[in-house]
């Protein structure tokens, strides 16, 4: 998958593509439909993916809390993933927010990018102040020379499968919930930072990493599943997690920890993709280090079970 960040010098290979337009947060069985839909449109053309960096969320409301469900470039992978063979990932900045909707139609979509088809959602928004929607793409697609596919939004169970209710099926706690309108594991992806350099005196080293500008899952200990995606212990990893403050240790900055069974290593700088598979508790705040590592313990044993009978 080529990643693509600036629609105006565009090399000839990367034109042509056919393409889904979103910021799809999640890239959830919806998301997913409606790029089947692109790939099916023109199935010899290269399959990509218009999408927007900032968040457009992001740009307009900068002081918002954090709402994401993945970063950019976990969605970069899960795109890859599914086959997507261009990203173009554009910079959602005070230009392309200015653009009118047909202005984006006629210098983004056509002459810009070179799409030969787009598919879109029912409920997508474009351009300047929102004005363009789904119906205004189809006819500026007839007038620039594109064609243009209107998915329907796609349902289960009746409720609808969104990034919304993602997000509030993780703040629940209920992450299977999320991974069925996702299709796979809700993750958490990024670099190993340092930590307090406590986890090792506990017995339980924990691989840290910062959960900034993302939606915050429930606050607790998880069975989670750890990809290590880059270095010398590169490979899949059963564990658990603590996604939180550390109430024990009065820290306010929320993190994700994650303890690796059966592994010992240097996992500084790495890239790891954590996976929730299960809540299992609430952060609590226990009367001394033994009573919190007899707990640790006893999540260890649950997770392991949860993960040796997926
Ligand atoms: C399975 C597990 C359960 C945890 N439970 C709690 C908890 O209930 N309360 C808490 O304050 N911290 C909890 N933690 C976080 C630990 O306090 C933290 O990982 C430890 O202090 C190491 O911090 P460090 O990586 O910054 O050195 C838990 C961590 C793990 C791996
Ligand atoms: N089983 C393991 N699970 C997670 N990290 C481990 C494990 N074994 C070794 N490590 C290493 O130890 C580091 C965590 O140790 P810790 O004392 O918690 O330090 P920090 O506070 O910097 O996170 C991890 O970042 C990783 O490099």
């Amino acid at each position: 998958m080529r990643i693509i960040r600036d629609y105006q010098f565009v090399r000839p290979e990367d034109r042509g593509a056919t393409a889904a337009i979103g910021n799809f947060d999640g890239v959830h069985i919806g998301h997913q439909a409606v790029i089947d839909l692109a790939r099916r449109a023109a199935p010899d053309a290269p399959l990509g993916i218009v999408t927007f960096e900032p968040h457009p969320r992001e740009f307009f409301a900068k002081d918002a809390p954090p709402f994401r469900l993945m970063n950019a470039a976990a969605k970069a992978h899960r795109l890859e993933k599914i086959g997507v063979e261009r990203l173009y990932q554009l910079n959602f900045n005070t230009g392309l927010s200015g653009l009118t909707a047909e202005e984006f139609a006629r210098d983004v979509i056509a002459k810009g990018l070179g799409l030969t088809h787009v598919v879109v959602g029912a409920d997508f928004c474009f351009g300047k102040g929102r004005s363009g929607n789904a119906q205004m793409l189809k006819e500026f697609g007839e007038t620039y020379g594109f064609g243009v596919t209107i998915a329907d939004l796609v349902t289960q169970d009746t409720a609808q499968v969104s990034s919304t209710n993602i997000r509030a099926a993780l703040s629940e706690g209920r992450p299977r919930d999320a991974a069925e309108m996702l299709s796979h594991w809700h993750r958490i992806e990024g670099a190993v930072i340092q930590g307090d350099q406590r986890g090792r005196e506990l017995g339980y080293p924990t691989a840290n990493m910062s959960i900034d500008g993302l939606h915050p899952p429930k606050f607790g200990v998880y069975a989670v599943l750890v990809d290590v995606l880059t270095g010398p212990h590169k490979g899949s990893y059963h564990g658990a997690a603590s996604i939180g403050v550390r109430p024990m240790f009065g820290v306010n900055t929320p993190n994700c920890e994650s303890f690796l069974f059966d592994f010992k290593g240097d996992l500084y700088g790495e890239t790891l993709s954590v996976a929730l598979v299960d809540y299992l508790r609430g952060e609590e705040k226990f009367d001394g280090l033994d009573a919190l590592i007899t707990q640790m313990d006893a999540d260890c044993t649950r997770a392991r079970n949860i993960l040796a009978a997926l």
